[in-house]
C-alpha cells in the first residue's frame, strides 16, 4: 500500500528518539514535535479506522472512483486529501498533484492552512490554495485546495493549471453548481486533461451517498464509522420566533446562567443577524461571567473573511466561545469544542442584504441583478429565469442539514440541541437534501465556460439533477443577445473575449463597452467593486458615523456610489481605521483593489484600449450609463426620459 511503501511516520513512533527522527517525505525536513501532536489528533478521528481501506479502494477501484460517505466532523476533509498525497507520491506524482475542491472559497483556505499544519509543511509550497484573487501555490505545490468554480473556469479556460492524479470533490451533498457540472463531465470522460490512470474521490454526507452511488455506477466505497459520543435529543420551541435574534439570543444566555459548560454554535438565516445577533451578545454576555473568563463572542461568515480561523483557535483559553453562522458552518467547519447548538432551522438563498439598497439611492440598473457570488461565495441567490433576476427567499433548511447541526452538539455526555421551530416545522416543510444549486442560478456564466473550451454542450451533461430546460434555454438566449455567440451557437469572437473575465457575462461586456465610450477607468472599478462586495460591516452606530457615510453617497445612485467609495478609500491609503469610522468592509475594499489591478492587467493582455479617469463630468455619467446598459439593457427600465433610453 502507498502508506507503507512510503514508511510514513503515521506508523512509526510518536516520541522517536533523535537518532531515529522521521523525515518528512514530502519535503525532506524530520518531522517537528508539532507534527507529532497533531498526529494523536488525527488518530483520534473517526475516519482514520478506514485509512487502510481508502488507500487500496484507491490504488484498485476499476474506475478510478471512490466515494468516501461520513458524517460532519469525522475527518473528511482534513485526512482524504493527505493520504491522496501520499498515494500520488508513491507514484512520483506521474500523473499530477492532487486537487481538492471546497464549495466554499473560505472552507480551501481554511483547510488549506490546517492541513499544511498537520502534515508539517510550509502553506504555499507542498500544499497551497486557489481562491478568488488569491493563488497560494507554487511550484512545488502537490496538494491544493481549490475553490470548485475556480477549478471549473481552470478547466474552461486556456489557463488551467494543467492536469491532477487525485481530484478530491469534497462536500458533494452542498450540491454546488461547480461540483455537480464537474461530476457530470466527469462522468461523460468529457474533461480532456484527466489523463488515463488518474482517481476521483467523491466525499459526501451519507444522506447523498444513494444517488451518488447511482450516479457513479456503484464505485467503491469507503464509510466513516460513527465516532464516539452521544448525540442530544433535540428540544422544539412550540412555535417559530418572530424575532430570531432576539430568541437566539435569549437562548444563549439561558445557557451562560446555567453555567452549562462548553463552547455553543447559533445558527441563523443571514448575515445581517448573525451581525445583529453578535453585537447583542457581546454586550450581554460579559457580565454573565461569574468565574473565568467572559465569553468570546465570533461571527463566522463569508464576509468575516479570512478572519473566521479564529474559531479554531485558542479554544483552551477557558473561555466560552460563541459561534455565530448560517450555512457555512452546516458542513464545511467542523468546531471540535462545541456542546450546545441553537438552531433557527432556516436559511436565506438572497442577494446579500448588505447590498440591498445600501446607499438608500436611485438605482437605476437593479443592483441585485448585477451581483455575482465569486467574492468568497458569499451570495446565495435563487434565480428566477421568467424574470431574469435573483430573489431573496427565506425558506426552512434541509432534513440533511438540520441533522448535521444536531451532529455538531455530540459528545460524552451529549450537549444540547435546541431547535427555535416545532417539531412540526421541518417535518412538513423541509426538503430532505440541500436544493441542488444547479437548478437555482442563473447559469449563463457556466454555458459560456463551458462553450468557451467546446467541453460539452449543456444539453448533452449528464447531471446529478438536471436543470430546467428552460433555464438552459434561457442562458442560451442571453449568451445570444450579448452577441456571445455565432449564427451556429458556437462563441462569437467577443463571446471569447468575454469568456476570459472572471465576470459574469454582462458585466464582462459592459467593461469592453466602456471601451467604446471612454470609461474603462470607472468601469473597472465599479466591476471590482460590484464583484467584491464592499457593503457596510453594520447599521451607523453614531450620528458622526451617519454622516461620515453620506459624505459618501452619490446623488446619481448606487454605481456612482460605489465609485466614489473607492476613490475615497483608495485616497486614504487604504486605510483600515478609515473604514472602520465607516462602516466599511476593509477586507472586501483590498479585495476590490486587487481584483481590479487583475481586470487591468487583462484588459492590458489582450490590447484592449483605455481611457483616462473622468469620474464626476456629465459627460462620463452618461458614458458610464451607455457602457452599463451596454451589458444589462435586459435590465434596464425607463426612469423618467433617462438617457438610459436615449
Ligand atoms: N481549519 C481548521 N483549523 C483547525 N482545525 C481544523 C480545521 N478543520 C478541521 N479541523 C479539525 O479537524 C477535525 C476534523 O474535521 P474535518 O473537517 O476533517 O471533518 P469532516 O468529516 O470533513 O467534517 P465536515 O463534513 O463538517 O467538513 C475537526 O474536528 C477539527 O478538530
Amino acid at each position: 500500500m502507498a502508506s507503507q511503501r512510503l514508511g510514513l511516520a503515521e506508523e512509526s513512533d510518536p516520541n522517536p528518539g533523535e537518532s531515529e527522527l522521521a523525515v518528512n517525505p514530502f519535503d525532506g525536513l524530520p518531522f517537528s514535535s508539532r507534527y507529532y501532536e497533531l498526529l494523536e489528533q488525527r488518530r483520534a478521528l473517526p475516519i482514520w479506522a478506514a485509512r487502510f481501506i481508502f488507500l487500496e479502494q484507491l490504488e484498485s477501484s476499476p474506475s478510478g472512483v471512490v466515494l468516501v460517505s461520513g458524517e460532519p466532523g469525522s475527518g473528511k476533509s482534513t485526512q482524504i486529501p493527505q493520504w491522496c498525497a501520499e498515494f500520488a507520491l508513491a507514484r512520483g506524482f506521474q500523473e499530477g498533484q492532487v486537487t481538492v475542491t471546497q464549495p466554499h472559497p473560505l472552507a480551501a483556505l481554511s483547510l488549506a492552512m490546517r492541513v499544511a499544519d498537520e502534515m508539517d509543511i510550509t502553506l504555499g509550497h507542498e500544499v497551497g490554495y486557489s481562491i478568488p484573487q488569491e493563488d497560494c501555490t507554487g511550484p512545488d505545490t502537490l496538494l491544493r485546495f481549490c475553490w470548485d468554480r475556480l477549478l471549473l473556469q481552470e478547466v474552461a479556460s486556456t489557463r488551467g493549471t494543467g492536469a491532477w492524479g487525485v481530484l478530491v470533490l469534497d462536500e458533494a451533498q452542498e450540491r454546488s453548481v461547480a461540483s455537480d457540472l464537474l461530476q457530470g463531465l466527469l462522468r461523460n470522460a468529457r474533461l480532456g486533461n484527466l489523463p488515463g490512470d488518474s482517481r476521483v474521490v467523491v466525499v459526501t454526507d451519507p444522506a447523498l451517498e444513494p444517488k451518488l452511488q447511482a450516479f457513479w455506477g456503484h464505485p467503491p466505497t469507503v464509510h466513516v464509522p460513527r465516532g464516539p459520543g452521544v448525540c442530544p435529543t433535540p428540544v422544539y420551541r412550540d412555535t417559530v420566533p418572530t424575532d430570531r435574534v432576539e430568541a437566539a439570543c435569549q437562548a444563549v444566555l439561558e445557557l451562560c446562567t446555567k453555567e452549562a459548560p462548553g463552547d455553543v454554535l447559533v445558527y441563523l438565516p443571514s448575515e445581517e443577524e448573525i451581525l445583529l445577533c453578535c453585537e447583542s451578545l457581546s454586550r450581554e454576555v460579559e457580565p454573565l461571567a461569574l468565574r473565568g473568563p467572559p465569553p468570546r463572542v465570533l461571527p463566522l461568515h463569508p464576509g468575516h473573511g479570512p478572519a473566521v480561523q479564529a474559531a479554531y483557535e485558542d479554544m483552551d483559553l477557558g473561555a466560552r466561545r460563541i459561534v455565530v453562522t448560517h450555512w457555512l458552518a452546516d458542513f464545511s467547519f467542523s468546531l471540535p469544542s462545541i456542546r450546545h447548538v441553537i438552531d433557527s432551522g432556516l436559511e436565506l438563498r438572497s442577494v446579500s442584504e448588505r447590498d440591498e439598497g445600501m446607499w438608500g439611492l436611485k438605482i437605476e440598473v437593479a443592483h441585485s441583478d448585477l451581483s455575482w457570488p465569486w467574492l468568497w461565495g458569499a451570495r446565495r441567490q435563487v434565480y428566477n429565469p421568467q424574470i431574469r433576476a435573483e430573489s431573496q427567499v427565506l425558506r426552512p433548511i434541509s432534513k440533511c442539514q438540520a441533522e448535521a447541526r444536531r451532529l455538531r452538539a455530540r459528545g460524552v455526555p451529549p450537549g444540547s440541541c435546541l431547535c427555535l421551530y416545532p417539531k412540526s416545522f421541518l417535518e412538513l416543510e423541509a426538503p430532505p437534501l440541500p436544493a441542488p444549486r444547479i437548478c437555482e442560478e442563473n447559469l449563463s456564466p457556466l454555458v459560456l465556460l463551458l462553450k468557451r473550451r467546446q467541453i460539452a454542450e449543456p444539453g448533452e451533461c449528464h447531471f446529478l439533477d438536471r436543470p430546467a430546460p428552460e433555464a438552459l434555454m434561457q442562458a442560451l438566449e442571453d449568451l445570444d443577445y450579448l452577441a456571445a455567440l455565432d449564427d451556429d451557437g458556437n462563441l462569437s469572437d467577443l463571446g471569447v473575449i468575454l469568456s476570459e473575465f472572471p465576470l459574469p457575462p454582462e458585466l464582462a461586456k459592459a467593461l469592453l463597452a466602456s471601451c467604446e465610450f471612454d470609461c474603462v477607468d470607472e468601469m473597472l472599478t465599479l466591476a471590482a467593486m460590484l464583484t467584491a462586495a464592499p457593503g457596510f460591516t453594520h447599521p451607523p452606530l453614531s450620528a458622526e458615523e451617519s454622516a461620515l457615510r453620506r459624505a459618501l453617497e452619490h446623488m446619481d445612485g448606487d454605481h456612482s456610489s460605489l465609485i466614489q467609495v473607492y476613490e475615497a478609500f483608495i485616497q486614504s491609503g487604504a486605510d483600515e481605521a478609515w473604514c472602520q469610522a465607516r462602516g466599511l468592509n476593509w477586507a472586501a475594499l483590498c479585495h476590490a483593489q486587487k481584483l481590479r489591478g487583475e481586470l487591468l492587467e487583462l484588459m492590458q493582455r489582450i490590447e484592449l484600449p483605455l481611457s483616462q479617469p473622468a469620474f464626476g463630468s456629465e459627460q462620463n455619467r452618461r458614458d458610464l450609463q451607455k457602457a452599463l446598459v451596454s451589458g444589462y439593457f435586459l435590465k434596464a427600465g425607463r426612469v423618467g426620459p433617462s438617457i438610459l433610453l436615449e
